[in-house]
């Protein structure tokens, strides 16, 4: 088995709490641009909730795989998904999760497209309260993502609410994910991980563990031999990754980097929510945005083709400072 390298990544840390924003998005554009991970903290999600949330996991986990069994995942991807289900680039070792995602209201036409579906629940008779400590969890998790992205709008040189628009995050397609690696050893020579290499397809992804360490990035995945760099759970901060969606709109600038969650023999659980936004799903991708120019190799050969949101046409590179709005 190859030995594990047990470098710890320093990373920016965003602080919802500090009112000059416009220096908050500057500290956070060189993040994006490094590698799309960050810390953020004074998110205002109160710990005893977090606390409710892990309790609540392990005690669905807990139960016997016959009762997980009948919330299992359907088509319109919510509820359990058993071990080994999931397959990415590799095999993952041991991870079981529970998704669900946002529901649309009563009358609301969304409420017809799949990625507004009702969600699957555990019986209530078995574990009473998990519908609601989950649902009020995701709410607390969106709200905290919907700051980030005002933060990131200035960092883009667009106005602060350029997201948080009806047709973008205000109707937002957002998942949440529990999720258990059931002990077990990583073994890279095997391709065995407690989750395989991957970058995330959303916008951005918010993401609480319980303190196990496992998360890996690896900032240039061409490199040769790749390098893997820890990012520890810091008490009281969420971690915070841009996805693909972020990548392509922001021209390849802001990265959406290829991460990894080694398991070292402990049970790990974590809860992760992934953002999207409702237009890039619900509409023609081509006839929204409007295709541009790959930006040399900023744009990994990987993606297709390469859209920008219409609004990042040109962002401030490098040095070059954010005027913002
Ligand atoms: O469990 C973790 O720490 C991260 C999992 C992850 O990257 C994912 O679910 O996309
Ligand atoms: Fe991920």
């Amino acid at each position: 088995m190859r030995k594990m390298e047990n470098k710890v990544l320093p990373l920016t840390c965003l602080d919802l709490a500090n009112f000059d924003l416009l220096q908050s998005a500057v500290s956070l554009k060189q993040a994006c641009m490094d590698c799309g991970f960050f810390y953020v903290i004074n998110h205002d999600i109160s710990e005893e909730l977090k606390e409710e949330v892990f309790e609540q996991s392990k005690k669905f986990f807990d139960l016997p795989l016959e009762d997980k069994m009948k919330a299992l995942r359907n088509e319109t991807h919510r509820g359990y998904s058993p071990a080994l289900e999931q397959n990415q680039i590799h095999g993952d070792y041991n991870k079981e999760s529970f998704f669900m995602g946002t529901e649309g209201l009563k009358d609301d036409p969304l409420k017809a497209k799949p990625f507004y579906r009702p969600n699957i629940w555990p019986d209530s008779d078995v574990l009473p309260g998990w519908r609601m400590t989950m649902e009020n969890y995701h709410q607390e998790l969106l709200r905290v993502c919907k700051a980030i992205a005002r933060i990131l709008a200035l960092a883009l040189d667009l106005d602060a609410d350029y997201f948080n628009t009806s047709e973008m995050l205000e109707n937002p397609i957002a998942y949440m994910r529990l999720l258990h690696y059931e002990g077990g050893m990583s073994d890279s020579s095997r391709g065995i991980y407690g989750c395989g290499a991957h970058t995330d397809h959303g916008m951005m992804t918010l993401l609480a563990t319980d303190g196990v360490m496992g998360l890996q990035i690896c900032k240039d995945k061409d490199m040769k031999p790749q390098k893997w760099e820890y990012v520890p759970s810091i008490d009281g901060a969420y971690i915070v990754n841009l996805g693909d969606v972020l990548e392509r709109w922001s021209n390849g600038l802001f990265k959406s980097t290829m991460h990894r969650v080694l398991a070292n023999g402990q049970d790990r659980y974590s809860a992760n929510s992934i953002l999207l936004e409702s237009k890039s799903r619900l509409s023609n991708r081509m006839s929204s945005y409007m295709p541009v120019r790959k930006q040399s190799s900023q744009i990994s050969s990987d993606h297709m083709f390469s859209v920008s949101h219409p609004a990042i046409q040109r962002i401030p590179q490098g040095n070059e400072s954010i005027s913002g709005k």
